[in-house]
């Protein structure tokens, strides 16, 4: 099992906005999500939430901070994807649209999960919330989680 390090960032405003993206090609396409990649091999994960985010959005975070650690495994497969959440509050630039994604803020009372990846919906609620969150998910495809888990910190 060959795994790949991923990382994907959430941008807050105030307290009840997050930005999303609607991938429009590639891995995910079609689907609303943060703003993420691979890992290169010469960056850390945080480099690389700064540097896709900038990327794919124009915004440029000044800090992120981890707030989950997901595992995806897809049945049949050889390769595991290690996805570090992160998220921020402290940014700056101007919100553009990419060859990669269409940025649109979002209520977090109305996040699209009929639009996203099904897993988002577990642990959505401990993104928001702020506690530290690890899960790991094995998809038959990309519309079905045959087995999961979630494990959440509580914040002190
Ligand atoms: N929310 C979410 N994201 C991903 S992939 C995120 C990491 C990534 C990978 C490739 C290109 C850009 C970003 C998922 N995979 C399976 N469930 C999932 N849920």
């Amino acid at each position: 099992m060959t795994k790949a390090v991923f990382s994907l960032v959430f941008v807050r405003r105030l307290n009840d906005e997050i930005l999303l993206g609607f991938k429009k090609r590639g891995f995910g396409s079609g689907k609303w999500n943060g703003f993420g990649g691979k890992v290169e091999p010469a960056e850390s994960v945080a480099d690389c939430a700064v540097r896709e985010l900038r990327e794919e959005c124009g915004l440029n975070a000044e800090r992120v901070d981890e707030v989950g650690l997901l595992e995806f495994q897809f049945e049949g497969e050889d390769t595991s994807f290690e996805v570090h959440v992160f998220q921020t509050y402290n940014f700056s630039g101007e919100l553009t649209e990419s060859e990669e994604m269409r940025p649109k803020w979002f209520n977090v009372n109305e996040i699209p999960f009929k639009e996203m990846w099904p897993d988002d919906e577990y642990w959505f609620p401990y993104l928001l919330r702020g506690d530290f969150f690890t899960g790991n998910f094995l998809y038959r495809g990309q519309d079905l989680i045959l087995k999961h888990n979630i494990e959440i910190l509580e914040k002190p």
